[in-house]
């Protein structure tokens, strides 16, 4: 059970009834029934995402001199064939066939296993928590809470399959499936064994439909296609990251938990493209080494532990726990960011991947997870993608996506170096030549060196050679020669390796909704998001003490010198009672409030309220205003601005 910052248990119905409200966000196409895993957000929502990525902005971009690219959504089929997409970019899914129902079926055996294990606490008389039926939103729900007892090693295997539930493939989960006698939970109908279902949504580009091309799933190939012009712009300096913020698309195969698992969601990403050689060091890791984190990593997972102690990233990075410096910076970078825009840091944890779940380029990946009510959630991914995407695009289409420079010292290299007799060379293999050219340039150094010695001693050699007859082709001394040799190198060429960190906005935005959110007890218990200044969707809530027009004047004085500012107000001049409206604008996190009352109309003092104290200071409007700036823009805290104007006790505003 996850609790509020008061300590008290979080109300998930509370808050998705005051996001609905509120709107900060709605199911897309709702008077048409609704797509599930679309999302439309409100103006709060907007506001909320917009200083959520602007803040992401100057915490990466800005700070890092990243390069930021815009790069288009639609893509065509070739690029995610070679970055390997559209073979591997799948989750299995299993179908009843009887009902027509499909399931992810990873999902499926974890919340059928959680719900045995509750089952089993339940009969043990052990407290359960048990997700309500929502019959309205006719949500699928795992119906098998029922007290049975398990096993005790029965218990201990479920515990461990959940720890580790990300990592099997189909057919692991068939087998799992059938040893579990895991079937449709709402029927219990057998399920067809899993199979591999493909995220991306195709389309085809063009009036001829003659371009197949995808949707996007993330924005990172649009980087790795600019990266030899990103390297020009960089003036060939290495290291340098590119970044990207922009839509993706993925056709999840069961969208839930709101906007923890949508089709279509805003992504952060950044490409940092480091040398491989040198232990991808990191020249600002000096100034995070003492940032702790908690990493549960591969060998805490599998020992089914779920907490772990915090770590220095410098110490985790000597220790070898995260693989190297870069990988170690962005994790620390990834904190302070989180803890930045209003994440409760001890909501947060990285994860290591484990050897099988990565992605089919990943060398190493670490997941920020933030904990919410649904558990704990993946909300960026770090992954270490090697040289894998730059060098299947350069294969493909034989674009030089490399880094060269010249070698401080020449570089002198011994080796089995082959030359070819031209004149003889085309006329006898004709059409082949090609083939057979491309099979000796291929040939290693260990195979040269042997080849070598078959011409020295036979006179001739035999290679294989893909696609002409019979697979093998013979060579002799009067075409080929094979001779050792020294070469010298003045520019060393390398592909750079990709430290990828990659946000997903939405699910980001949900977790700051949760871990803000709490209910202030009074008569009536009310909502309060306690978003910090800098993110909060609007800073400032004017109120005038009453619809009495001599308020008129003055709020609209203050609001237009607001707007001047470039912060963001608005002003609730209803009839409702002054504490009404204040709290209507806690639940939208509004972190200040101003007052104008009948003294402010004889001698402009205003008072200034702090949402989550609630507590007031008195000023004239241009302290006041003063003072709005200083803790908009984080130079100051409420605690500053109390010891320098005086408190104000006068109106209980709530
Ligand atoms: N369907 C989705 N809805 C919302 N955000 C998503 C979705 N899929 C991915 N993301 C976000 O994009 C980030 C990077 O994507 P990545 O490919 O690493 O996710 P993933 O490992 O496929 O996620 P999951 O395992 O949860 O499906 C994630 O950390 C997450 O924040």
């Amino acid at each position: 059970m996850t609790t509020t910052k008061t300590g008290a248990p979080f109300d998930r119905a509370s808050l998705e009834s005051l996001a609905k409200r509120r709107m900060f966000y709605t199911p897309s196409f709702e008077i048409y029934g609704g797509v599930s895993g679309l999302y439309d957000y409100g103006p709060p929502g907007c506001a909320l995402q917009a200083n959520v990525v602007d803040t992401w902005r100057k915490h990466f971009v800005l700070e890092e001199d990243m390069l930021e690219v815009d790069c288009t959504m639609l893509t065509p089929h070739e690029v995610l064939k070679t970055s390997g997409h559209v073979d591997k970019f799948a989750d299995w899914m299993c179908k009843d066939p009887k009902t027509g129902e499909i399931f992810r079926a990873d999902h499926l055996v974890e919340e059928v296993l959680e719900s045995r294990l509750k089952g089993d606490k339940e009969a043990r008389g052990q407290k359960v928590e048990v997700e309500e039926e929502d019959p309205k939103k006719k949500k699928k729900k795992v119906k098998e809470i029922k007290a049975v007892k398990l096993d005790d090693a029965v218990v201990q295997e479920y515990e461990e399959i959940l720890a580790k539930i990300d990592n099997y493939d189909g057919p692991e989960l068939g087998l799992l499936m059938k040893k579990y006698d895991i079937k449709n939970p709402a029927t219990g109908g057998e399920l067809e064994p899993p199979v591999a279902f493909n995220l991306m949504f195709q389309t085809s580009i063009g009036p001829s439909s003659n371009i197949a091309g995808y949707l996007r799933p993330e924005t990172a190939q649009g980087q790795f296609l600019n990266f030899a012009k990103m390297l020009d712009f960089n003036q060939q300096s290495m290291p340098f990251a590119s970044a990207s913020i922009g839509k993706s698309f993925r056709n999840e195969i069961s969208p839930r938990s709101g906007l923890l698992r949508v089709r279509e969601f805003l992504m952060a990403e950044i490409e940092h493209y480091v040398d491989p050689e040198g232990g991808k060091k990191h020249p600002r890791f000096d100034e995070i080494k003492d940032v702790e984190l908690a990493l549960l990593n591969r060998e805490v997972q599998l020992s089914g532990k779920t907490t772990v102690e915090r770590t220095p990233i410098g110490k985790a990075v000597e220790t070898r726990l995260v693989d190297n410096e870069t990988l170690g910076y962005f994790l620390a970078r990834i904190q302070l960011f989180m803890e930045r825009i209003g994440v409760d840091k001890t909501k947060l944890r990285f994860r290591q991947h484990m050897a099988n779940e990565m992605a089919h380029y990943a060398a190493d990946c670490w997941d920020a997870e933030l904990l919410t009510s649904y558990g704990w959630i993946e909300c960026t991914g770090c992954a270490d993608r090697s040289a894998y995407d730059l060098s299947v695009h350069a294969k493909k289409t034989g674009a030089p996506l490399v880094v060269r420079e010249p070698r401080k010292e020449p570089l002198k290299i011994e080796e089995w170096q082959i030359d070819l007799d031209k004149k003889k060379f085309g006329p006898k293999f004709k059409k082949d030549g090609k083939s057979v050219e491309a099979a000796i340039e291929a040939l290693t150094q260990d195979m040269r060196e042997k080849l070598s010695l078959d011409l020295k001693n036979s006179g001739k050699i035999t290679i294989d050679v893909e696609g002409v007859a019979d697979g093998t082709v013979e060579l002799d001394k009067d075409l080929i020669n094979i001779e050792k040799r020294t070469r010298v190198e003045n520019t060393r060429e390398y592909t750079p390796n990709v430290i990828e960190p990659s946000f997903g906005i939405g699910r980001i935005i949900y977790c700051l909704l949760e871990h803000n959110f709490w209910t202030r007890e009074g008569d009536e218990a009310r909502g309060v998001l306690s978003f910090p200044p800098s993110i909060a969707p609007t800073k400032v809530l004017l109120v005038p003490l009453s619809t009495n027009p001599a308020f008129t004047p003055l709020v609209a004085r203050l609001s237009s010198r607001l707007r001047s500012l470039g912060i963001s107000s608005r002003v609730d001049d209803s009839s409702a009672s002054i504490g009404k409206r204040y709290s209507r604008n806690d639940e939208l996190g509004t972190p200040l409030g101003v007052t104008v009352d009948f003294q402010s109309v004889k001698d402009n003092t205003v008072t200034l309220r702090e949402r989550d104290s609630t507590k007031q200071v008195r000023a004239s409007d241009d302290k006041v205003l003063d003072a709005i700036k200083a803790i908009v823009e984080g130079r100051e805290s409420w605690a500053d601005v109390q010891k320098r104007l005086p408190a104000f006790e006068g109106q209980d505003v709530d």
